[in-house]
């Protein structure tokens, strides 16, 4: 049964399944006494009776508690036959749990029950543990006090060497932090609150410290063993084109970022950097400063985008911007036609193509490079690791990789996720941007929107329509689509107003024909699905207009608030819904009319959403944590990464006497025998 409930299969298992709280048993409060206030109640009193009422999916389980000042009743949804057989009317029970109002009378939902003489049998501590438990659970006897017997039954046999220090001995000195053997028993016996958040606080940061050693570890042995290829000197390519192409002045932290990528490419070691930037903040053009670099010192690079229109684009815009330049740049993607793609490859194997951009056909196996120096993911989250993977295995000295994403991360999960990567930020917009002005819209305003995208565009301006279409396959929100199309069209009559269509049904020539005729000023508006999410670039458009604003998430909705704003002129974000919106998106809503910072945004997110839901993070496992929240526990985090930094720079092979126990507790977690093989 607890491995089925609980998935609890050794005792190692139950002394890891840690309490959600403790209650203090001395505390009990009268009925009459509770007000709305109080959010945890303990009651004391004589089950009155149990009734089923309600059928179907308003079915429930209502049972009556009364003590000497009043009554009390209790609701389950679930287990409703389980819990009703196990309760006995006419018993003392001591329940404990949340408290809501209904009808301005006291009420619990799924509370925890014990019979009160098998409480005051058990003597237990005063500081009671309550645990996570389950309604099957519950009703077999296993409630979350009770799962604290059998704890309180194990503890005592196990012994101090059971769980043995994996901490260096002066670090927890330094922390003042308890043995992990006295955290273990006071997570679940404290014998006041102190000790109970000192436990807490050393087991959180041992998970976080454990997990920040390993990353830096993986760096560690990247940064001493890899090969890289050197990028020795800035040539002519680079100088020629930031002193005569270059259209403007790069940001601060164009400039930074590249500075970092001179020193990772410079000293022979393989680069793995990621760049984070938010929307529009100009990554594109260090990308092509990094290439550059390559082609300087005789290699050659490649530029993967996620989708074909962003290839094409990133294609057409980086050599527009090389046609005085003596290098050579292809597209490679999936619809290259059979001819062109062998010529591709044969210029990418000879070396007289030194750059290519393209979808993922660049890492497929057929292509073979002749020295491939550079390897840029312009991720927007999209790249699985796999795939950067297979990218390094192309050369005998891997290619320097450079992950690029739009998607800004909170920097807890950035350095949980991303730990074992070089890392820099980009959080500066080009000069002259206009904050984009967000508003809340429904479908009573409809025509009101629609008036205001006319003035937009009686002043040379674009605008942008978009559609949720979750799955491409998805009938409905197609069908939505192509009715909204129709509107549109209705409000913004030919010859007078031209409208381009994008979306994932279409063929890609046709997809990038008319994306091509918005991107040229052909057409006024666009209408489209979440395709042009990410990346694309028309600096004249000045309106987003996102229907059905409730179907979005935060970062993408973000996202595609940032194909406006691009330009100098002031831009515009309108997010319409229906009347009715739920808590969830109103809130989504309301951050997204507040800012327009991408960093603030993906904090409000990870708050929302938990990290497990965070686009990108999905796939690493690093972020499951028992106890640490990426949350609520930055700051143990940050003082995680600083010692574990610090442990690894004193003593990076980690052969002092103090941190041999913490060595061979991680070559046991990862199963392997030799420190090189962590990676
Ligand atoms: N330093 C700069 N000064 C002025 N304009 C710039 C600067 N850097 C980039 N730009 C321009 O800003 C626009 C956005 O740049 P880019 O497309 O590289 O952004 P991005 O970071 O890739 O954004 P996104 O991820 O949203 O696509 C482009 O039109 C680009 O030419």
């Amino acid at each position: 049964m607890l491995r089925k409930e609980l998935n609890i299969f050794t005792f190692r298992d139950l002394l890891e399944h840690f309490p959600l709280r403790h209650i203090d048993k001395t505390q009990v409060n009268l009925i009459n006494e509770i007000n709305p206030e109080t959010e945890f109640i303990q009651v004391a009193g004589t089950l009155v009776d149990s009734t089923i009422i309600g059928e179907k999916r308003g079915k429930r389980l209502v049972a009556r508690i009364r003590d000497k000042s009043g009554i009390l009743e209790l609701t389950w949804f679930q287990g409703i036959t389980w819990v009703q057989k196990s309760l006995l009317p006419g018993k003392d029970y001591l329940i404990y749990g949340r408290c809501g109002f209904f009808n301005g009378r006291p009420q619990m939902t799924h509370p925890e029950m014990e019979l009160l003489a098998s409480v005051k049998s058990a003597g237990k501590n005063f500081l009671e543990p309550i645990y996570p438990s389950t309604e099957k659970l519950k009703a077999r006897s296993l409630n979350g006090r009770q799962l604290g017997t059998l704890t309180s039954v194990l503890l005592p046999q196990v012994a101090e060497r059971d769980i043995p220090e994996n901490l260096p001995a002066p670090l927890l000195q330094q922390l003042k932090m308890p043995s992990r053997y006295r955290a273990y028993c006071d997570i679940h016996f404290p014998k006041s609150p102190q000790d109970y958040q000192a436990a807490v606080r050393r087991l959180k940061f041992e998970e976080l410290f454990i997990a920040q050693i390993r990353l830096a570890l993986i760096k560690l042995q990247r940064h001493r063993y890899s090969r890289g290829v050197v990028f020795e000197k800035v040539g002519d390519i680079f100088t020629h084109f930031y002193n005569h192409v270059l259209p403007f002045q790069l940001t601060g932290a164009q400039k930074r970022v590249l500075k970092e990528i001179r020193q990772d490419t410079a000293r022979g070691k393989q680069m793995n950097r990621l760049v984070q930037g938010d929307v529009g903040s100009g990554k594109t053009i260090v990308a092509l400063l990094t290439m550059l670099l390559a082609a300087d010192n005789g290699y050659q690079s490649c530029l993967m985008a996620p989708t074909e229109i962003l290839s094409q684009q990133h294609y057409q815009g980086l050599t527009a911007l090389l046609k005085d330049l003596p290098v050579t740049m292809r597209l490679l993607t999936g619809s290259t036609k059979a001819a062109e793609r062998r010529k591709v490859l044969a210029g990418l194997a000879d070396g007289s193509i030194q750059m290519v951009v393209g979808t993922h056909a660049v890492i497929e196996e057929s292509v073979q490079f002749q020295n491939l120096g550079l390897a840029i993911v312009d991720e927007q989250h999209r790249f699985g690791v796999a795939q950067r993977a297979k990218l390094w295995q192309k050369a005998t000295i891997p290619p320097h990789v450079l992950v690029m994403t739009a998607t800004p991360i909170p920097r807890t999960l950035a350095m949980t996720a991303y730990g074992d990567l070089d890392y820099s930020v980009m959080d500066e917009l080009p000069p002259g941007r206009q904050p984009i002005t967000t508003v809340h819209r429904n479908e009573m305003q409809r025509a009101g929107v629609m008036d205001f995208i006319r003035t937009e565009i009686a002043k040379g301006r674009q605008a942008y329509i978009i559609y949720p279409l979750i799955e491409e396959s998805e009938k409905l929100s197609y069908e939505d689509l192509m009715q909204g199309y129709e509107q549109v069209k209705s409000f913004f009559p030919e010859p007078k107003y031209y409208i381009s269509m994008v979306h994932g049904r279409q063929p890609p020539e046709q997809k990038e024909a008319n994306m091509q005729r918005f991107v040229t000023g052909d057409t006024h508006i666009m209408v489209s699905t979440t395709v042009i999410e990410v990346g694309v670039n028309v600096p004249n458009a000045s309106v987003m207009v996102i229907e059905s604003t409730e179907k979005f998430g935060l970062s993408q909705l973000h996202q595609l608030r940032g194909r406006v704003g691009r330009g100098s002129e002031k831009s515009f974000c309108i997010l319409l819904t229906g009347e009715r919106v739920s808590k969830d998106a109103r809130e989504r809503i309301k951050i997204m009319c507040a800012t327009n910072d991408g960093f603030k945004i993906a904090e409000k997110d990870l708050e929302l959403r938990g990290p497990g839901d965070i686009e990108g993070t999905r796939q690493s496992g690093m972020l499951n944590f028992k106890l640490a929240s990426l949350i609520n526990d930055k700051a143990i985090l940050e003082s995680a990464k600083k010692y574990a930094q610090l442990l690894l720079e004193q003593d990076p092979d980690m052969t002092s006497a103090d941190n041999l126990p913490l060595k061979s507790h991680l070559l046991a977690k990862e199963g392997k025998t030799s420190w090189s093989k962590i990676s």
